[in-house]
C-alpha cells in the first residue's frame, strides 16, 4: 500500500457526489440525510475495531468526507434530466461508497502497520489526485489533515 492509494480513494468517493446531488434533486430529496450518515458512521466503527483502527480519527475522516461530499452537492447546478430514476442511481451509489470506505480503512490500516506518516509536503500530491473535483483549498486540507491524524494517532 502507499498513501497514494488513499488519496485516490478518496477522490474516487467524492467522485459520486454529483450524480447523488442529482438523484436528490430528481427526488426533491434535500442533500443531507442524517439516517444515512448515521449508517455510514456505523459502518466505519465496525470496519475500524476489525482493523484495529483508532476509532475516533476513522469517525472523524468519515465525518470529513461527507462534509465535503455536501458541499460538492450544495454547488451542482440543478439540472432536471426526466430519463434518470433517482431512487434507483441511490440504491446503487450507496452500496459503491460503503465499498469504498471500507478499502479506504483497508489501505489505512496497511499503512499504519508501515508506519507511513503523512508530512505536510504530500498536500501538494493529495491536491493532484483531488484536482477533478475542484475543491476549494479548505476543503482539501481538512481531508488531508484527517488522513494525517488518523496515520498518527497513537
Ligand atoms: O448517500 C447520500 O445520500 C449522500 O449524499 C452521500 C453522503 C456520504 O458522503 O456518504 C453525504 C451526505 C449525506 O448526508 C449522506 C451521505
Amino acid at each position: 500500500c502507499s498513501s497514494e492509494d488513499v488519496f485516490d480513494l478518496v477522490s474516487q468517493r467524492l467522485a459520486y457526489m454529483p450524480a447523488v446531488a442529482n438523484a436528490k434533486y430528481a427526488l426533491g430529496m434535500p442533500v443531507e440525510d442524517l439516517t444515512r450518515e448515521a449508517v455510514v458512521l456505523e459502518q466505519s466503527r465496525d470496519k475500524a475495531a476489525a482493523a484495529g483502527l483508532p476509532e475516533t480519527a476513522v469517525v472523524d475522516l468519515m465525518m470529513a468526507q461527507m462534509k465535503v461530499a455536501k458541499a460538492i452537492q450544495r454547488r451542482e447546478p440543478e439540472r432536471l434530466e426526466d430519463t434518470i430514476d433517482g431512487r434507483e442511481l441511490l440504491a446503487d451509489i450507496r452500496p459503491q461508497l460503503s465499498a469504498l470506505g471500507r478499502l479506504q480503512l483497508q489501505t489505512l490500516a496497511c499503512l499504519r502497520h508501515q508506519g507511513v506518516l503523512l508530512l505536510p509536503a504530500e498536500f501538494a500530491l493529495f491536491n493532484t489526485y483531488l484536482e477533478p473535483r475542484q475543491l476549494p483549498r479548505d476543503e482539501a486540507q481538512l481531508l488531508f489533515m484527517s488522513l494525517q491524524v488518523l496515520l498518527a494517532a497513537p
